[in-house]
């Protein structure tokens, strides 16, 4: 298995008390398997995402990242796995806006040490990038900068695509078209993909689906 998160537990604790998010949670993701993650507002979705991303940790339960225990990682070794084995893509696009499209795209690469000139070349052709390297962010559509986030996520060819609301910004046609883009691009690497959305219709394009509710998974 590429994912595989076992006995999932997670309560936030607020001003008004603790909020129980997830109870014993388990999923597993095998390589190249696409997985949309369903559930209403408030359900968890992000905060199972983000444990899976390293960015956050359970209270309980062990996560294994081929075959990596990744929960008992210190910082320092949760951030390498998120930087070499990770493509995390989110609603918000997250640029750099002080480098131009061609920086975004290779700076996780550049960081994980796995630059690969032809590849990011491929990867900004494929995406419809080319034209626009030496562009800044803001001088970018919304589409535009959703796929060099696509882009940089899969530059480092990482194991999993973790993408919460991928295309949430984005209008509909345009949303159809980067989770295209986002399915055409894991499969030519052999990445997972667990995909966060509210859309009946993309979760629908994915090989399989999960739901959120009270807590549990089904
Ligand atoms: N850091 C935090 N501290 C306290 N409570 C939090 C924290 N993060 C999230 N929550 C709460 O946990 C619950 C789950 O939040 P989460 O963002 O995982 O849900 P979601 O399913 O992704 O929601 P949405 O679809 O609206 O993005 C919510 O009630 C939220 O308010």
């Amino acid at each position: 298995m590429r994912i595989e998160a076992t006995g999932l537990t997670k309560t936030y604790t607020t001003g008004d008390g603790r909020l129980p998010v997830l109870t014993d949670v388990s999923l597993a993701l095998a390589p190249g398997e696409t997985l949309a993650l369903t559930g209403e507002s408030g359900s968890g979705k992000s905060t199972l995402l983000h444990l899976l991303a390293t960015l956050d940790t359970p209270d309980a339960g062990s996560i294994h990242l081929d075959g990596t225990e990744i929960t008992s990682l210190d910082d320092a070794g949760r951030a390498a796995v998120r930087r070499d084995r990770i493509g995390l893509v989110f609603q918000q696009f997250n640029l750099i806006p002080s480098l131009t499209v061609s920086g975004n795209l290779d700076f996780q690469a550049r960081l994980a040490g796995r630059h690969d000139p032809a590849w990011s070349a491929t990867l900004a052709k494929r995406l419809g990038l080319a034209d626009l390297l030496d562009r800044y962010p803001e001088q970018l559509s919304g589409g535009q900068q959703q796929r060099v986030a696509v882009g940089r996520a899969l530059a480092v060819r990482p194991s999993v695509v973790l993408a919460d609301e991928p295309t949430g910004n984005l209008d509909e046609s345009t949303a159809a078209t980067v989770l295209g883009l986002i399915l055409e691009l894991v499969a030519e690497t052999g990445a997972s993909l667990l995909l966060v959305t509210h859309s009946e219709h993309l979760a629908g394009r994915l090989g399989r689906r999960v739901h959120l509710s009270g807590g549990r998974l089904s």
